[in-house]
């Protein structure tokens, strides 16, 4: 036998209690069906009562609103043969029930003992209706035999005894094959209306299956099942299609509200599983609920779900006169129960000097008032601290059964959210090993939850959130990489690029949801926002995301500023952008001193060589014990763009206009030409090669003059034509003597010196086409035979895709 319990979104509409009826109907043999109130009925039964105990009018409009719906329904769903003696006894108890508001009104009283009539009325019309739809169903009226008897603040608690005797007597004990009944109601001794609290016609479901021994407790709602986490906070949720019982309660009892958490007990003595099914979609599987799901494996997800409570406070008590005393926490916990103060979370170092406790945010100055006068004496002699509350938190519990034993799963779970800057307050994890609960700050929940989501492979993928800076030469061609390569990174590698910031100088468009790259022109014309550097920031902070990555295409000082703050607060940093770590020495090593104690990432690989691996190179050398002892290299791409077009016909102010327009040129052209980039490259070498030098530490042999770098950039390229006819002669000389000019960096022996070389067809610069770059690393290991490193050493796809690469190192991906 099964018992199915249809909730109110199940039987709010007749397009909603067809498919309930259409479920019911299929189904052979004997079952129970168990019904909510029609949807938002209770709500507006509650509503009508206040406002006619109130006094006010409007109570009319609203009692019809109750009357309208349920007439609705009737003519929506039950047959023609059984509808007039269902209009019939439907609008008698409607009647009663208007007579009901109208005492409230003219009595100005509403006590508990009222409402819970008032109530009653939702589930006794559906079953009623309900009853009439479904061909063959006969109605039982659920008072009847569900019983509750007085707990403890005056509760109403189930008398289960006596429930299941009356079960025996009231419903076994009759011929039926469809049993249909409210849910939620029940009667006390004195045959007084009373309910099982809200939600409970999951609980009278669980109690009628467990009475009759049903093979199956479906329980019907409107979405597929048990999701890994909150859908709406977390997209990549998916159903899980096996729980455990213990699962099943850890995550209801924890914020999924996908079962009345009591609902578990009485089926769970019975062995009997639970099956969480969709009325709108009933060919979706469903999540099973049991003892020992049959489809278990050792390799399952550690954790199964993830749930959560927007609203927790912490209650602290703490003194150094706590350690060793006994009895301290019995005091706190009964003096807590005796104002019926539900405590949901307890922590307690071994020092035992303080307990914390987590409460709701209502609870909370109940929670302390109580606790000052519980230890009134203490704290008046100094003894105890006083009770501190600090509100506005958020727990966050981890479930699954597998992770009992799973090594290092908590510590894998605390260093995730504290890499993403989410501080853990306060935490807990039963020896059960089945739950770890902690507190954080409820303005990082959704972070916390989707960061927990994400690594531990509950998502099916993984995420990384890109904030893009700069939409010029490279960031465009960034835009245009990531754009084409999301999907098969998707596909191939479970890793999703969601780009959630995209600014250029002027504007900024930012969505947590993740914007379409190819679209970014239309996205900042017409969904951007006027943004300045402290702008970006904010707006990057404020997004709270995890995993977010900063990735900083400009050339901007003002933008490279922003990396200390971003790395302080676990945003990962990403820069084409060479200045930060080529500037002032304290900043360089402040960042990356920074990025480690905040477990993130600066990565800068395309600041030299663009996309070639030089800085990874020398940081791998470094680390595995070798010594950088001398660094020879070419690493302007424009400079050896221009000295290799260099032509008769090729001047130099030409050179430099095709260098820019091939994009290989900072945005100022006099950066390269003054030897500022190279300067700035060959600290950066210098720095990863671990030595503590700045750029005024090299000696400079340039070829500009440098009344020539004064003024503006645009004046720049008509200035340097003076110089055409000099370069000429230069050109000619060199290559009537077989050699090549190359601007050459070099580090040696602490020494580092640019300049302006001529090399012979045996120099290893000699043969260097293009823009490319050519670096030789002497190092203890590499002595005889420098390793070289050699390639397009600029222009916007090589280094985009340098950026890209830097990007993707960030997540864990192979
Ligand atoms: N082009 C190349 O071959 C290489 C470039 N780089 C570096 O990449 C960076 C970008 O270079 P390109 O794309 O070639 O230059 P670009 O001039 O084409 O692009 C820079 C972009 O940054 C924008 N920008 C400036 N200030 C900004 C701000 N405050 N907020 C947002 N955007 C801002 C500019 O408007 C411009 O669109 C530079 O730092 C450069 O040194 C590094 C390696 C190679
Ligand atoms: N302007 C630079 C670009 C790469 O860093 C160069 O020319 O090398």
């Amino acid at each position: 036998m099964k018992v199915l319990k249809f909730g109110g979104t199940s039987v709010g509409t007749v397009n909603s209690l067809t498919n309930v009826k259409r479920i019911v109907e299929e189904i052979p043999g004997r079952k129970v069906v168990v019904v909510s109130a029609l949807g938002g009925i209770t709500d507006l039964l509650i509503a009508t009562a206040r406002l006619a105990v109130a006094d006010d009018i409007a109570y009319l409009d609203s009692y019809a609103r109750i009357v309208e719906r349920h007439i609705a329904v009737i003519d929506g769903v039950v047959p023609e043969s059984r509808r007039d003696a269902t209009l019939a006894m439907v609008k008698m108890m409607l009647d009663e029930l208007g007579n009901i508001f109208k005492g409230v009104m003219l009595l100005h009283d509403l006590s508990p003992r009222a409402l819970d009539i008032i109530v009653s009325y939702g589930e006794r019309l559906s079953s009623v209706i309900v009853s009439n739809a479904i061909k063959g169903a006969t109605h039982f009226d659920s008072r009847t035999f569900i019983r509750t008897k007085e707990g403890p603040h005056g509760a109403n608690v189930l008398d289960s005894e006596l429930t299941n005797r009356l079960i025996e007597e009231k419903v076994c004990a009759y011929e039926w094959d469809t049993a249909v009944m409210g849910g939620f109601l029940a009667t006390d001794a004195k045959g007084e209306v009373t309910n099982l609290g809200r939600g409970g016609s999951d609980y009278t479901a669980a109690i009628m299956a467990a009475a009759l021994d049903a093979d199956i407790l479906e329980i019907w709602t409107d979405v597929d099942g048990f999701m890994t986490a909150d859908p709406r906070v977390i997209d990549t949720a998916y159903v899980i299609d096996e729980l455990t019982y213990t699962e099943a309660m850890e995550l209801c009892n924890f914020g999924a509200k996908v079962i009345y958490p009591p609902t578990i007990y009485p089926v769970y003595h019975k062995n009997i599983p639970i099956l969480v099914k969709n009325t709108f979609n009933p060919s979706a599987p469903g999540t099973r609920i049991s003892n020992e799901p049959p489809h278990r494996k050792p390799s399952d997800k550690a954790i199964k779900g993830i749930s959560s409570i927007n609203d927790t406070c912490l209650v602290t008590i703490t003194s150094l006169c706590m350690v060793g005393v006994i009895g301290v926490n019995s005091r706190i916990f009964n003096a807590l129960t005796a104002k019926g103060v539900s405590v949901f979370l307890v922590s307690q170092a071994a020092s035992e000097n303080n307990t914390t406790i987590a409460v709701r945010n209502a609870d909370a100055d109940l929670a302390v008032r109580t606790l000052r006068e519980e230890f009134a004496t203490e704290l008046a002699t100094g003894m105890f601290n006083d009770v501190v509350a600090e509100r506005d938190l958020a727990t966050v519990a981890v479930v699954g059964e597998n992770m009992k034993h799973t090594t290092g799963l908590a510590g894998k779970l605390f260093n995730t959210v504290g890499r993403n800057g989410i501080n853990v307050i306060a935490c807990a994890q039963g020896a059960s090993e089945t739950n770890i609960s902690f507190v954080i700050e409820r303005k990082s929940l959704r972070k916390a939850l989707n960061v927990i989501h994400d690594s531990f492979f509950l998502s099916e993928c993984q995420v990384l959130n890109l904030f893009l800076i700069g939409v010029g030469n490279v960031g465009r061609s960034l835009m245009q990489q990531i754009s084409k390569q999301q999907e098969k990174l998707l596909r191939e590698k479970n890793l999703r690029i969601n780009v959630v910031g995209i600014a250029s100088s002027k504007r900024g468009v930012f969505n947590r949801d993740g914007l379409d790259v190819a679209d970014w022109r239309r996205l900042l014309d017409e969904e951007g926002i006027d943004v300045t550097p402290d702008i970006i920031r904010r707006e990057v902070l404020n997004m709270n995301i995890f995993n977010s990555v900063f990735v900083d295409c400009t050339a901007s000082a003002d933008v490279a500023a922003l990396y200390k703050d971003l790395l302080s607060h676990n945003v990962n940093v990403v820069a084409a952008n060479k200045i930060a770590a080529s500037g002032d020495y304290d900043v360089y090593k402040e960042l990356k001193e920074t990025a480690r104690r905040k477990d993130v990432k600066y990565l800068f690989e395309t600041n030299v060589g663009a996309g070639l691996p030089i800085i990874n190179t020398i940081n791998s050398l470094i680390n595995s014990g070798d010594k950088i002892l001398k660094i020879e290299a070419v690493v302007s791409g424009t400079l050896n763009y221009i000295f290799n077009v260099l032509a008769a016909d090729v001047p130099l102010s030409r050179a430099v206009v095709m260098a820019k327009e091939a994009g290989y040129t900072e945005p100022d052209p006099r950066i390269d030409l003054s030897g500022k980039d190279v300067i700035r490259k060959l600290v950066i070498l210098a720095r990863e090669a671990g030595y503590e030098v700045s750029q005024e530490d090299v000696e400079k042999n340039l070829f500009i003059p440098e009344e020539m770098l004064a003024g503006e950039a645009d004046e720049f390229i008509s200035k340097v034509a003076s110089l055409d006819e000099e370069f000429e002669k230069m050109r000619g000389d060199a290559e009537a003597a077989h050699r090549h000019f190359r601007f050459v960096a070099s580090f040696d022996n602490g020494h580092l010196s640019v300049g302006l070389r001529s090399v012979d067809s045996d120099h290893p610069f000699y043969n260097l086409a293009g823009s490319n770059n050519v670096i030789l690393l002497t190092t203890d290991r590499y002595m005889e035979y420098p390793m070289v490193i050699k390639g397009y050493g600029a222009g916007a796809e090589v280094t985009a895709a340098g950026v890209f690469a830097d990007i993707i190192s960030i997540a864990n991906i192979r």
